[in-house]
């Protein structure tokens, strides 16, 4: 009976990988016409292309540099094989527009189950850059749209300067030429003030003081976040259950200041009221009952930090780091701020209207440093890219630093040359599917407008103030956790320009 048993046992992971076996082969030849890298030996057939995207991470690569040496080798549309999924990648401008727009294709839920709940927290929960079932997400990113367009966030222009000045002042009293500054942590406490403030009124100081809880949780959260994405089997290692407990506990301190702040609006009580915490409970339980449902829009609460603080100070901060290494580029800035601007320190619309070159030094950023790099759909039908018959329930990337670097859509693309986004809408050289950071379709970026504003005001402002020396000691490596960032954050030595 027992040697029966123990049979069966035996049994189990034979079929398994008997069924492992099957699978990958059944989807390896339903994708056999598309082109693709091979994969070598029989550890090929089971892990795919894992071994190469390992080496591209190991040499100091990012998986994106992966996909633009394929895209060299295979052509716009090519596939490869990780484990036992197959990812359709394509660069083809119309096959971009196919996939985001005229489709319209949803997300795919593994991957943003992940920031939705991870290890089974609720974290971003079902908020709008996390929720993957269309008709949900759609009501409630109408009810979004209005506040994110950019008449409506111009009447908060005051604040956004009032809030950049603050950083301005903290970055003079740095800068006495010897002092070191990581402006990418620095640009990333502006971020954080500036959307509790123009998004949810919230009035915090990160500029002036980090310790404050918000911002220590929402990048202690972060840094779990990344750890589940990076490192699949931590939840299995019994030394690593007490760092998961106690990042359960952040989560849950960080969703818990959303809710209060939430409340406390949705109540009409003043920021700085103390209502104690016995009463704001009760007060709580009470509303859960009511139409509106608290945690979703905490959800949202945590979304708009989380989508928006490190995307903006990355791109900001690769942004200096080529103004630091472009000298050329900081004085074609500094004339065109100087001219517009002079040493007036309010930027308005008109003046922003006139800040071309600068725009196009945002725009160039983001052509090389997209802090999303990437983008996956899945299709829910059968479609035709290129050629090539894409069938149902495929996952398909698409990514704008592929299509950014890649030397049919553009000239010398290593080279940092903002003029290249200098044309007039007769002459326009951009194609629109080739170059997306902020993604495209139903889908895309609900900050976008609040970014360039923040993007192209905190540049104008900070080389009208300081002459910027980048530390030669720095390593200017990328990394690619949720986001691309520079590896060692801009480490910088400031000159003020003028008094
Ligand atoms: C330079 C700055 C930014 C870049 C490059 C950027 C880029 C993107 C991209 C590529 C997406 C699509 C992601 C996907 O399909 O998976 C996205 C979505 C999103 N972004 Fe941004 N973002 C930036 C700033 C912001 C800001 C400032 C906010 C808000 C304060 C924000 C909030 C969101 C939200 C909520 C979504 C999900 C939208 C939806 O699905 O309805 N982003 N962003």
């Amino acid at each position: 009976m027992i040697g029966e048993f123990f049979k069966l046992l035996l049994c189990v992971p034979l079929i398994f990988i008997a069924y492992k076996t099957y699978s990958i082969y059944a989807i390896r030849k339903k994708y056999s016409h598309i082109p693709g890298p091979k994969t070598k030996g029989i550890l090929g057939f089971y892990l795919g292309n894992l071994s190469e995207a390992l080496r591209y991470i190991r040499g100091g690569r990012l998986l994106a540099d992966m996909m633009l040496d394929m895209c060299n080798d295979y052509g716009r549309v090519f596939k490869f094989q990780i484990v036992d999924k197959i990812v359709v990648f394509t660069i083809e401008p119309e096959a971009v527009k196919e996939v985001l727009i005229n489709q319209n294709f949803p997300k795919v839920p593994e991957i943003y189950k992940q920031v939705g709940f991870p290890y089974n927290e609720r974290y971003l929960g079902n908020g709008l850059l996390s929720d993957t079932d269309f008709g949900s997400w759609q009501k409630r990113r109408v009810l979004f749209n209005h506040g994110f367009q950019r008449n409506i966030l111009l009447n908060s222009i005051d604040e956004l300067n009032s809030k950049i000045d603050m950083l301005m002042m903290r970055l003079r009293s740095l800068a006495d030429g010897k002092t070191r500054i990581n402006l990418l942590k620095e640009i990333s406490h502006a971020a954080l003030d500036i959307i509790a403030n123009i998004a949810f009124s919230m009035q915090v100081d990160t500029i002036n003081d980090p310790s404050n809880e918000l911002n220590h949780y929402v990048y202690e959260s972060l840094k779990g976040f990344y750890r589940q994405t990076f490192e699949p089997f931590l939840a299995y290692n019994p030394g690593e259950w007490k760092w998961l407990r106690s990042y359960k506990i952040i989560i849950r301190k960080l969703r818990d200041i959303g809710k209060r702040h939430i409340m406390k609006r949705l109540l009409y009580l003043q920021n700085d009221n103390y209502v104690p915490d016995d009463i704001l409970t009760n007060l709580l339980k009470n509303h859960e009952d009511e139409k509106f449902n608290v945690d979703n829009m905490v959800d949202d609460f945590l979304t708009f930090f989380v989508a928006g603080q490190e995307t903006t100070a990355n791109t900001l901060a690769f942004c200096m780091l080529e103004i630091g290494r472009n000298p050329h580029v900081f004085d074609k800035l500094k004339n065109e701020i100087d001219s517009v601007l002079g040493s007036k320190s309010f930027i308005n619309n008109d003046d922003l209207a006139k800040l071309t070159y600068t725009n196009c030094v945002y725009k160039e950023t983001l052509r090389l440093w997209p802090p999303i790099p990437e983008i996956a759909r899945i299709s829910n039908k059968d479609l035709n890219l290129n050629g090539y018959h894409i069938p149902t329930g495929s996952w398909i990337e698409v990514s704008t630093y592929v299509s950014g670097r890649f030397e049919q859509y553009f000239e010398n693309p290593h080279v940092f040359e903002p003029e290249r986004f200098k044309y007039d809408i007769t002459n326009q050289k951009i194609n629109n599917y080739t170059y997306f950071p902020f993604s495209l379709g139903a889908r895309n970026c609900i900050g976008q407008n609040l970014a360039k504003l923040v993007g192209r005001i905190l540049i104008a402002k900070f080389v009208q103030n300081f002459e910027i020396i980048l530390d030669p000691a720095q390593n200017f490596g990328v990394i690619q956790e949720a986001t691309l960032r520079p590896a060692d954050g801009t480490q910088c030595f400031l000159l003020p320009r003028k008094n």
